[in-house]
């Protein structure tokens, strides 16, 4: 799948994500922590800009302003690959950010898997959706989801993953104006790292907290504000690693007047879950 913009570039989009709840069950030796989540996939998506380039050169046309090109997650999956299999292609590179960056919505580890799912196909390297998934890791704990590319129950520091089930709903997702740093967040002292596994069934049996949260609000009060008012509407709950929070709606109209009630100074977005990625088979299961 892909959209049209001109005769030699073309669009592709690059879907956010929520997490349904977000366990830590423990941490390994190197400091990574251990997860159990369900991901889910929103409606909600950057698009990336891509066209095929007559050298080797790896091209990023509009950096955003606070990530170098040569930092972006679209640049260094594209090198990644590049590497990894020896090809002696290039790419020009654009990216519409609409995803709120720093939100735990998993804006920039779409975006880079993204870019290997569709350099996968433009460069002709045919590498399974396993091995995709193994180079994303090596970029972000979220990349693998995002090139396995359906709802998922989620383990270990993010590489293990099974599909799951889960509602076709509308969401409101909230974003609060504030840079929640993941590390720090999982560096904090008054964080729980022991929360009981879970045997995944279905989403009603679990108890759908997510532990960074606690954290996250003692680092960022205003994230508790977002998170009260939302709560008027439904059950709230923060996302990833912050700072944006959300609640389910029982229909896209209900998510809309949520958004229309809005505060002039929140920002918020009506989204659907989506059933999977619209790139998924540009990698092979085999
Ligand atoms: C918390 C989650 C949940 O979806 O999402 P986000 O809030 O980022 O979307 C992820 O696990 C985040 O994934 P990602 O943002 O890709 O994190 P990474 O770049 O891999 O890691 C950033 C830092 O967070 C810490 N980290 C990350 C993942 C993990 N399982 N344990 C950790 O301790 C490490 O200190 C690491 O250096
Ligand atoms: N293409 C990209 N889009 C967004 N962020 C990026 C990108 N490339 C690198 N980054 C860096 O990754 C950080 C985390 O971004 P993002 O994935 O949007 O948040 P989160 O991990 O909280 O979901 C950003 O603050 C930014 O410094």
């Amino acid at each position: 799948m892909s959209i049209s913009v001109s005769e030699d570039w073309q669009a592709y989009p690059a879907p956010a994500k929520l997490n349904l709840f977000l366990h830590v069950v423990g941490r390994r030796e190197d400091g990574y922590h251990l997860l159990q989540s369900v991901f889910q996939l929103i409606d909600l998506a950057d698009t990336i800009h891509m066209r095929l380039r007559p050298d080797d050169q790896i091209v990023h046309h509009n950096p955003l302003p606070d990530v170098p090109a040569e930092t972006d997650l679209t640049v260094r999956a594209a090198r990644l690959l590049q590497t990894f299999s020896g090809v002696q292609k290039g790419v020009d590179l654009r990216v519409d950010k609409r995803i709120p960056m720093g939100g735990g919505l998993g804006g920039g580890s779409s975006d880079a898997a993204t870019v290997l799912l569709v350099l996968n196909r433009l460069w002709g390297l045919n590498l399974s959706r396993k091995v995709l998934m193994e180079l994303g890791l090596k970029l972000g704990a979220d990349v693998p989801f995002f090139i396995f590319g359906r709802n998922a129950f989620v383990e270990g520091v993010g590489e293990q993953m099974k599909e799951i089930e889960t509602p076709d709903c509308a969401y409101v997702v909230l974003h609060p104006p504030v840079h929640v740093s993941t590390p720090a967040i999982f560096k904090d002292e008054r964080l729980t790292r022991n929360t009981p596994l879970v045997k995944m069934r279905g989403l009603n049996d679990i108890d759908c907290r997510n532990d960074l949260q606690a954290v996250a609000l003692g680092q960022h009060p205003l994230i508790a504000e977002y998170l009260a008012w939302l709560s008027q509407f439904g059950t709230a709950r923060m996302t990833g690693s912050g700072s944006c929070v959300f609640t389910r709606c029982a229909s896209q109209g209900d998510a809309d007047r949520v958004i229309s009630r809005l505060p002039d100074d929140m920002t918020g977005y009506s989204v659907r879950s989506v059933k999977q990625h619209q790139l998924r088979e540009f990698a092979s299961d085999c």
